[in-house]
């Protein structure tokens, strides 16, 4: 497949981007065309098939596909950061592009809701304490009372 990108050339005068469409990319998931996403960027693999100290597997296996994930579990180094810039061909559309660290996102809100949770179940405790205090003191106060009666 030829990388022309048919959304076209991204705007302003100096920066000149080509987009492609997710499905684009997913066309070039076979050995011959190993298109990868990584932070939103396409790479075009196949140069690096044969040389990949990972070995060609892996990239085989994320070919067409959104590779970010695997990637950074890897743990890639800064020079294999550097590499990708040689296979960079453009970016995913912006109106493909999801959220990154979306999940990050929805376990900062779970966090928060349980945050509330605990400080609304504290607060009910310490309520629930002083009345426990003040029914203990009441009725020693009572029962002093009744002694001084009798
Ligand atoms: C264009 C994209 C990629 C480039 C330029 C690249 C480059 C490299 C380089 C230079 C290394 C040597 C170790 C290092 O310097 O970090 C490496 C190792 C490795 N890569 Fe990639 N990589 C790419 C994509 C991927 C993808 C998508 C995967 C998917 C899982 C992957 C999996 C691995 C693995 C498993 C190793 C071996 C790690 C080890 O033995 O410690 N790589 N890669």
């Amino acid at each position: 497949m030829e990388a022309s990108g048919s959304g076209g050339k991204g705007q302003g005068p100096e920066v000149s981007l080509t987009y492609y469409r997710l499905e684009e990319v997913a066309k070039c998931n076979s050995s011959k065309e190993i298109w990868l996403v990584i932070h939103g960027r396409v790479y075009d693999t196949n140069r690096i098939l044969n040389e990949h100290p990972g070995g060609e597997e892996v990239l085989l296996e994320q070919a067409g596909a959104d590779a970010n994930e695997s990637f950074e579990d890897v743990g890639h180094s800064s020079d294999a950061r550097e590499m990708l810039k040689q296979y960079y061909i453009g970016d995913i559309h912006p109106s493909d592009l999801k959220p990154e660290g979306g999940s990050k996102d929805s376990s900062k809100e779970n966090s928060c809701k349980s945050c509330w949770f605990y400080c609304i179940f504290s607060i009910i405790g310490v309520v629930l304490l002083g009345f426990l205090y003040r029914y203990y003191m009441w009725e020693s106060k009572f029962s002093r009372g009744d002694l001084a009666e009798v």
